[in-house]
């Protein structure tokens, strides 16, 4: 097998905030690779700063220092390059699910029926047919998601920034959302960065897990994480899961051994 291609490299990337004390540092110099159709999640403690290092590559902020290359050329950021998907939906509420799907094709210039098509493609491809018309309060939490997974991967972004897109739903929804995910991915060629509190989901999904320390922050540890993965379901049947699961608990210094609570 061929070695795999680095799509980009995050390089010693700091960044400080002002704050009533003065400049609190967030990121320590972080650095690490995504290759080309990597699943990588990011896992660390709660306000490590893993939104702003999305941000960052997003072009929302900023580093103080640091260097981001994409595909071997030094860039500013990954503007136009990058889907950003949120915890949130962030659908407009006044607009139908097909207006919502079809903005980011309108903004930029491609042909109504054309767009038209590609919208009503993708919205049966997720089984959304016939909610076009319908309005985002109408529909269930995992529904909202996935209209806002259209909107973003309908504009053929070459990274997904995934903000832990599923944490605000119930378990049942998230599983079957993380395999729409994963079918998505493979369809569509995609390069996904998750940002996730979940080491189960992380474990499930990613090909490789970059685990992060409390701040200022730094990177622990990468895990390559090996397991039969023909679904996020099967992927936890895996006889390897747990050992990672457990791994990453450590990373995370989550106690997984009982301990006796002291009366
Ligand atoms: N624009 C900003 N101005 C000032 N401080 C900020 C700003 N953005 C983030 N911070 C601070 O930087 C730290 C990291 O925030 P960030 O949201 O990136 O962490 P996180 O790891 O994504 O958090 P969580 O796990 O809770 O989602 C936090 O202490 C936060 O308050």
């Amino acid at each position: 097998m061929s070695e795999p291609q680095i799509q980009l490299s995050i390089r010693n990337v700091r960044k400080s905030f002002a704050a009533k004390g003065g400049e609190v540092p967030v990121l320590d110099g972080l650095t690490f690779d995504i290759y080309e159709r990597d699943f990588v999640s990011i896992i660390g403690p709660s306000g490590c700063g893993k939104t702003t290092v999305f941000n960052i590559i997003a072009g929302l902020l900023d580093a103080d220092t640091g260097e981001l290359v994409y595909r071997g050329v030094p860039v500013d950021n990954l503007r136009g390059r990058i889907g950003y998907m949120m915890q949130k939906d962030l659908l407009f509420p006044w607009r139908t699910v097909l207006q919502n799907v079809l903005l980011g094709l309108t903004v930029r210039g491609v042909p109504e029926h054309e767009a038209l098509d590609t919208a009503r493609e993708y919205l049966s491809t997720f089984g959304l047919s016939g909610f076009e018309q319908s309005y985002p309060r109408t529909l269930s939490g995992g529904m909202r998601q996935r209209v806002a997974l259209i909107r973003t991967l309908i504009m053929d972004p070459d990274i997904l920034l995934l903000d832990e897109p599923f944490s605000a739903l119930d378990y049942q929804t998230r599983l079957y959302l993380e395999g729409v995910l994963m079918e998505a991915v493979e369809t569509f060629n995609k390069t996904v960065i998750l940002v996730t509190h979940d080491i189960d989901e992380a474990v499930a999904l990613s090909k490789r897990v970059v685990a992060l320390s409390g701040r200022p922050t730094k990177v622990k540890n990468v895990h390559t994480i090996d397991i039969e993965r023909s679904s996020p379901v099967e992927a936890r049947s895996d006889h390897r899961f747990s050992d990672y699961f457990h791994t990453l608990c450590g990373e995370l210094d989550i106690q997984t051994t009982k301990k006796r609570v002291k009366a």
